[in-house]
């Protein structure tokens, strides 16, 4: 796992790492080595390095003196002379680059910098780093702007100017990097709101051999699943199993409006192992599910006037429950009072509890100031398993903002927190999804935009009641068990993205390709695409 903190944090190791021995000049010196290796990798003739007014700036300075003294050929722009530089550290570098061969550029007219920009094979974004808040002030809005329409190829050093690195916030302008070579560890900020569409492919260099005993010092916002975290997550199913024994699902879904939320659910399950699935949905439109999945009982329960749950479908519920290795509750029920009532009488069952969709709006709407006062929910010994996208869980969280990943971790870790039970899981759904337990808040690999169409979190939640019917003994932490399932459900989207283009994939496409992403998340989402692509050559074959 690759940790990802807060900047203060990041500031807090520096000081550590001083106290080990190791000084911030010495950093900049690795920072600049790193950053250097990085364009390096890119085979260069010509670079341009842009520098600004602090230490982000010295990396720049560092890195260029060390590609000069490979043979490429470097010109730096800076905003001011060397000696004018305010940060010590900084200027320091900045007089010794300047006395060698790199040819220093200070203050350049919007023309004079498009025609360094142009004439550049790769130029290393080093204006603005963690120290950046606010607006950007000239004269950088310019060189940004050129930046952004006249590079090739840009390398932003620890983060690219203009991103806020702990909301990841792009400034108007910001800079749009390649590639993004950033120190120590990673910040949340690259995986949040605009950092992945801004940063490119994200490289951390950690700088500090010693880091790996010092890392764990500080506090960490997240941690980055790597492939090799997921290899022992999932036990083979034992070949003496029965449908039932392997793993059953309650899928509690369905409504006269939205039927097909359910089926996708119930069929997602499925398809993620479970031996055995069954539905329970509102008479009304029973008989419209059970047409749509043939392998799949649907048990109808009483209906209110509007064909959602009625009252009376809680007893029916709750005595069925008990039966399944674990309910999936939520998908198309909408929130009528029928529905709530059968949620709390879910919450008091002891059957590992998934909650998505309308059944995280029926808890939002029986606790006005945020679900982290409801009792029910902290009774109960069970795991509960929750799957908000952003809007659920402001509402779950008594309306705070959830805007991007790093307000949703906040978010998401009041509702844990209240509890304080290891079994709880608020899964934050979005374009990077947070797996967030008491101990630990776990980034599992990112899947495409092609996944953010209807259906797509009825197959999620419907992956993970899968994985979880399927695993027969205590995991070894639910969170870790949910970023596997979502892990399976980004690989399904990068499948399906290859297969029928970013722009045409559907919900029922991502089921279909829930069994290969096993597969891929095994060889690690992206690399894991050659996977499928060569098993299905071989089917052919
Ligand atoms: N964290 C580490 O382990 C290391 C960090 N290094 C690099 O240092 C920068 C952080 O340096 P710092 O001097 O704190 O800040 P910046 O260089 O990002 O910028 C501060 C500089 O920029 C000016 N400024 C701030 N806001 C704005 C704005 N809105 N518009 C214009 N100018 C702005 C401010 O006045 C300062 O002068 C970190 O990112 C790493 O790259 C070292 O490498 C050592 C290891
Ligand atoms: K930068």
């Amino acid at each position: 796992m690759k940790p990802i903190l807060e900047t203060e944090a990041v500031r807090r190791l520096e000081d550590l790492i001083e106290q080990e021995g190791t000084s911030k000049a010495e950093l900049m010196e690795l920072a600049g080595e790193f950053a250097a290796s990085i364009v390096e990798a890119r085979s260069p003739k010509r670079v341009l390095v842009v520098t600004g007014f602090g230490n982000n700036g010295g990396d720049g300075w560092v890195a260029a003196d060390i590609l000069q003294h490979k043979g490429i050929h470097v010109d730096l722009v800076t905003p001011v002379e060397p000696d004018e530089i305010p940060s010590p550290l900084a200027r320091h570098v900045a007089r010794r680059t300047a006395g060698r061969d790199v040819t220093v550029i200070v203050g350049p007219s919007r023309d004079e910098l498009v025609a360094l920009l142009e004439k550049s094979d790769v130029v290393v974004d080093a204006i603005l780093g963690t120290g950046f808040s606010g607006t950007v002030r000239a004269p950088f809005p310019i060189w940004i702007r050129a930046i952004n329409e006249h590079a090739s190829d840009v390398v932003s050093i620890d983060i690219p100017s203009g991103l806020n690195a702990e909301t990841g916030k792009a400034a108007d302008p910001c800079v749009s990097a390649d590639a993004t070579a950033t120190m120590i560890a990673t910040k949340i900020g690259l995986y949040s709101a605009d950092g992945p569409e801004y940063a490119g492919e994200v490289v951390c260099g950690e700088l500090y051999s010693g880091l790996s005993e010092l890392i764990g010092e500080v506090d960490h916002v997240a941690e980055f699943i790597e492939a090799s975290d997921l290899e022992t997550v999932l036990k083979e199913i034992p070949s003496a199993v029965n449908k039932y024994s392997r793993g059953s699902v309650l899928v509690v879904a369905g409504s006269s409006t939205y039927p097909g939320a359910a089926m996708l659910a119930a069929k997602a399950a499925a398809r993620a192992g479970a031996g055995y699935v069954s539905v329970v949905a509102p008479e009304t439109c029973a008989n419209l599910i059970r047409m749509a999945l043939p392998t799949v009982p649907v048990i109808a329960a009483p209906a209110d006037g509007r064909g959602s749950f009625g009252a009376a479908a809680r007893s029916m519920i709750v005595e069925l429950a008990p039966k399944y290795s674990c309910v999936l509750a939520g998908p198309g029920i909408t929130d009528a009072a029928g529905c709530m009532q059968v949620v709390t009488g879910l919450l008091e069952t002891e059957v590992p509890l998934i909650l998505d969709a309308d059944a995280l709006n029926c808890l939002a709407r029986m606790t006005i100031d945020g679900i982290d006062s409801m009792p029910e929910l902290y009774r109960r010994e069970a795991p509960l398993i929750m799957t908000p996208h952003h809007k659920e869980l402001s509402r779950l969280a008594g309306g705070a903002s959830v805007e991007e990943l790093a307000s949703a971790i906040d978010a998401a870790r009041t509702i844990v927190w209240a509890g304080g039970s290891s079994n709880m899981v608020v899964v934050a759904k979005g374009p990077v999804t947070a797996a967030v337990g008491v101990e630990r808040v776990l980034l599992p690999p990112a899947g495409p935009a092609a996944l953010a169409t209807a259906g797509s979190g009825d197959v999620l939640a419907g992956i993970i009641a899968g994985i979880v019917a399927t695993t027969r003994e205590e995991p070894e932490s639910w969170e870790l068990l949910c970023s596997y399932a979502v892990a399976v459900h980004s690989a399904t989207g990068i499948a399906a993205a290859a297969s029928m283009g970013p722009r045409s994939v559907i919900a029922t496409d991502l089921i279909d390709l829930i069994g290969p992403a096993f597969d891929m998340v095994e060889a690690g989402v992206e690399d894991g695409l050659d996977v499928v692509a060569a098993s299905a050559e071989e089917e052919e074959a």
